[in-house]
């Protein structure tokens, strides 16, 4: 029988006892369990170099564990196929740290290609990605290049690329690690709102002014271990 949350859900992603090394290195995820419900939206925090972006990796199944279970939408990531991943991929919009945006590309395009790569013609999706761009603010920087964006403005850019596809989830990895306060509460209210319309959201972030406010459930990674906060 299908294992069920508590709230009657399926989680869209669960660990069991997770263990993460890397080469003949010590462990550094240790027993980790945890699930992601759908339409949730929770931190993950710890001290710099818990594990916070290798645990995002498990999740986009850019790493395999080396010990337990990490299912992705129901499949086990350990024996997931090259065709697989990036099936369960499509379904979850990533943020990295470093943006990774095409430089040779517009913002516009950019923000495309996700729709572009699965063979949609661009008639279907201009509307969309203008109207997604306007809603980040990057309206009048649709047909600039990323060296031409601020660091904040390229955030937003990497965020809407992440989303355009409306991903079940999405994953930023220190989402506000490079912009001033009033951006960093702006971007917060934008992923608050994508969780409004259904996303689950994982932040990894150190940032307590950000986790303060807008309180949420907190997974706590220190020394290898997580530690769960739910809201009460
Ligand atoms: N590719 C790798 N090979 C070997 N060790 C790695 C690799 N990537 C990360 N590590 C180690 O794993 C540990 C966790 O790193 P990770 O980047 O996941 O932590 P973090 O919590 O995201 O840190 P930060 O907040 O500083 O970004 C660190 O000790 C790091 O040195």
């Amino acid at each position: 029988m299908e294992e069920r949350s508590a709230h009657g859900y399926q989680p869209l992603i669960r660990f069991d006892n997770v263990g993460l090394r890397y080469g003949l290195g010590p462990e550094i995820l240790r027993d980790v369990t945890f699930a992601i419900e759908p339409g949730s939206f929770q931190y993950v925090t710890g001290p710099s170099g818990a594990g916070k972006s290798s645990l995002l990796r498990l999740l986009f199944l850019s790493l395999k564990p080396t010990r337990g279970m990490v299912e992705i939408f129901g499949q086990d990531a350990a024996t997931a196929s090259r065709t697989t991943v990036p099936v369960l991929r499509r379904r979850i919009g990533i943020v990295f740290q470093d943006f990774r945006l095409l430089e040779h590309l517009t913002t516009y395009e950019n923000v495309a290609l996700p729709l572009r790569v699965l063979g949609h013609p661009d008639s279907s999706y201009r509307h969309d990605v203008t109207e997604l761009l306007e809603w980040v603010g990057l309206g009048d920087k649709m047909w600039v290049h990323p060296p031409v964006l601020s660091g904040g403005e390229k955030q937003r850019a990497a965020i809407a690329r992440a989303v355009i596809t409306r991903p079940e989830i999405l994953l930023a990895d220190e989402p506000t690690g490079n912009v001033d306060p009033p951006l960093a509460r702006r971007l917060l209210r934008l992923f608050i709102e994508l969780n409004r319309l259904g996303t689950s959201i994982v932040i990894a972030t150190h940032d307590l002014a950000l986790m303060d406010q807008y309180d949420a459930r907190r997974l706590i990674l220190n020394s290898g271990l997580m530690e769960i906060h739910d809201v009460v």
